[in-house]
């Protein structure tokens, strides 16, 4: 798969002198959703507003579609929509208006089938002459994706699209994205919620301190790094852990009901064979088994852990 966005030992250091950005190299290939990830003020906004050309890098390079964001700068936004944090809509300005208004920003010609396609998928043609203020929260997000997409951008950058946006909306949200990419659009999004990014991200990329900790296949990632628990229900509570258990790394629980085992998902099963059957050799009666593999934001917690917990959130 070739790349459209390859980022060449970017760094970036504001003129307050924060170091947002440190020597980051990643390639994002054509038609990928990559879900950026990482603690307030890591760096995520800092990367996406340098390869959308709204921050100059201090050093390093970035390509979008094989143009020079700097040296060719004109060609390189052409590929490129940006959907930002904050919601920003020209009150009075009618819905359709609006999504025109910025195809015409970047030098494109009306094209009125497209438009209405664009508004349909994103559930806004009933409301095409709406006024902007008149949309509800969710509804002004998907606007502000039509603007981002009116130039039929290859590449689409999500900067916490769902950022206090309900459970409902959420979901159609990531549908929609689904649909872009269905079309051969490359997305970046950044978010704050763990599972859109499990459930959505083809690779996921760690940013901690203005460093790339990691990028890699999702499925990759929750192999790597995920661990499983193993849980051990027992007939009758056990008074003590016998030593040799112990030593296996078995806790016990307080009732004396309910062994626990941790072991990271490439462990040989048949250490968990033998497992069960030191139990039966010591008596120990099993009445039930259960397996629980760590989710993603498990992984990131243990990549970032020297962030405090809340600036996470
Ligand atoms: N215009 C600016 N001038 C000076 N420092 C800035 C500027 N923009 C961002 N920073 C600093 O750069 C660092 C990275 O910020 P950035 O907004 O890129 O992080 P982020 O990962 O997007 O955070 P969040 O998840 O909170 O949006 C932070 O320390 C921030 O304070």
């Amino acid at each position: 798969m070739s790349s459209i966005i390859e980022i060449d030992h970017l760094s970036k250091r504001y003129d307050s002198g924060t170091a947002a950005l440190n020597d980051v190299t990643l390639n994002i290939d054509e038609g990928e959703i990559l879900a950026l990830l990482g603690p307030n003020g890591a760096g995520k906004t800092t990367l996406i507003s340098i390869i959308c050309g709204l921050v100059s890098p201090t050093g390093g390079t970035v390509r979008v579609g094989g143009h020079d964001i700097r040296k060719n700068w004109r060609a390189a936004r052409k590929l490129i929509g940006l959907v930002p944090q904050e919601i920003a809509l020209e009150p009075f300005e009618k819905v359709i208006d609006c999504v025109r208004f910025t195809r015409g920003l970047y030098g494109e010609g009306p094209d009125e089938a497209y438009i209405e396609r664009l508004l349909r998928s994103l559930a806004l043609w009933e409301k095409r002459d709406a006024k902007t203020r008149e949309l509800s929260g969710g509804m002004k997000r998907r606007v502000l994706i039509a603007k981002a997409l009116s130039h039929r951008p290859k590449v689409l950058f999500l900067d916490e699209p769902t950022a206090g946006v309900d459970v409902t909306l959420r979901r159609e949200m990531w549908q929609v994205v689904r649909e872009l990419r269905a079309e051969g659009v490359t997305i970046i999004l950044t978010t704050h919620y763990l599972e859109e990014a499990e459930d959505m991200a083809d690779r996921v990329g760690v940013i901690n301190r203005g460093e790339l900790l990691l990028v890699k296949p999702k499925a990759e990632l929750m192999g790597e790094f995920g661990r499983k628990h193993l849980t051990i229900e027992l007939y009758d509570p056990l008074p003590a852990l016998p030593a040799d258990l112990a030593a296996r790394g078995l806790t016990l629980s307080s009732d004396g009901l309910q062994l626990g085992y941790e072991y990271d998902t490439h462990a040989d099963r048949t250490g968990i064979a033998r497992l069960l059957g030191d139990l039966t050799q010591h008596g120990i009666a099993v009445r039930d088994v259960a397996t629980k593999q760590s989710n993603l934001e498990e992984i990131f917690m243990s990549l970032v852990e020297d962030k405090p917990k809340e600036a996470v959130a």
